[in-house]
């Protein structure tokens, strides 16, 4: 009889390397699964060893096409159904998040359902990391742990040594994540109130504070027309900043984004490996999060704290 369940860690097709990764680090290897996809597009999940009793963690960014989430809820189903004990959605980055209110009449709530979903498939956990608005966490009943790319981002950002630092959020949504990074280095910061009429488009923008003669970072959730950080970066530099880079988690980069960023005026842009990225730039740099997920996955298994993943925990050891 199995009396401590096992971990075992699966992959999406969404997430194939980040989940090597993950599991070189945890020290296992992949649990063998099977995507099967259908003439029509449909998809079907098969478990090519037992989960029965385990804890198993599915790894899947759920970036589009929508058949990322759907094969990510078809897997849980199949967990499920094969007696899993426990089981962990492992969502790097958690799509539809953008859909996060009401903020017109007659829309839908895309972060809400797939919260709605991921539990009706039978997540027990969810884990992933800088949501587009941290409130979705309130979305779940069921434990989530939401990581925090700080802890990536930090030891890149004291190696570069810049003497101007300055912070910069591109619009109101990133205010508080520069707020916790700038009073780590002691920094300044700077905030660009971006206004959109239409989705994927800036109506207008404006920069809130001093730039001249700084070191500028930029730090954002989500790239992915690159419109944001194309017109902060260019407003940034009018006001006389010395040099502009940008630190953001998703590289979900649609439409023109590579074009974008190349022509920008953006020093370097630094994402992580969330998503995998879909074309080249000379200008982009990648950080992996493996060890922060292999470190979440693990104590998640053994039922203890991940508090040493956060930026205050690196401030105490500092
Ligand atoms: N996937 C999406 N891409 C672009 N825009 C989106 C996406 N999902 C929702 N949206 C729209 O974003 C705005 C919210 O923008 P705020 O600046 O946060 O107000 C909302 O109207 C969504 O329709
Ligand atoms: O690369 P882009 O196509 O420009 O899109 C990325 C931007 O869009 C989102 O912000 P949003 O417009 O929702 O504003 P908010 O962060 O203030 O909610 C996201 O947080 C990025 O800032
Ligand atoms: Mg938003
Ligand atoms: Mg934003």
């Amino acid at each position: 009889m199995q009396l401590q369940p096992s971990a075992k860690i699966f992959s999406g097709t969404g997430s194939q390397k980040l989940t090597q990764q993950i599991c070189d680090r945890y020290g296992c290897k992949p649990g063998e699964i099977q995507i099967q996809k259908f003439s029509d597009g449909e998809i079907l999940p098969i478990f090519n060893e037992s989960v029965r009793g385990d804890v198993v963690f599915l790894v899947q960014s759920t970036y589009s096409p929508s058949d990322n989430l759907m094969e990510l809820l078809l897997m849980i189903d199949a967990a499920r159904r094969a007696s899993a004990w426990k089981i962990v959605a492992v969502l790097p980055y958690y799509g539809y998040a953008r859909q996060d209110r009401k903020d017109k009449p007659r829309v839908a709530i895309g972060s809400k359902l797939v919260a709605n979903m991921l539990v009706a498939a039978g997540a027990d956990r969810v884990i992933t990391m800088d949501l587009h608005a941290p409130q979705i966490q309130g979305f779940f009943d069921i434990p989530m742990d939401h990581l925090d790319s700080s802890a990536v981002f930090i030891p890149y950002i004291a190696q570069l040594k810049l003497e101007n630092l300055t912070f910069a959020a591109p619009d109101v949504g990133a205010t508080n994540r520069i707020r916790e990074i700038a009073s780590y280095f002691n920094a300044h910061m700077v905030i660009c109130d971006k206004h959109r009429k239409r989705a994927n488009e800036i109506a207008s923008m404006q920069v809130i504070g001093d730039v001249m003669d700084r070191d500028v970072i930029i730090i954002d959730d989500i790239c992915d027309t690159a419109g944001t950080l194309a017109k902060s970066a260019a407003l940034l530099k009018e006001k006389g900043a010395r040099s502009v880079r940008a630190l953001v988690t998703h590289p979900v980069l649609s439409g023109k984004a590579y074009e974008n960023i190349e022509a920008s005026v953006l020093e370097e842009l630094v994402v992580c490996d969330t998503i995998p990225l879909r074309g080249e730039s000379s200008k982009i740099k990648v950080l992996s999060v493996a060890e922060l997920f292999a470190v979440a996955i693990r104590n998640a298994y053994e039922n203890k704290s991940i508090n040493n993943l956060f930026i205050h925990s690196q401030r105490r050891n500092k």
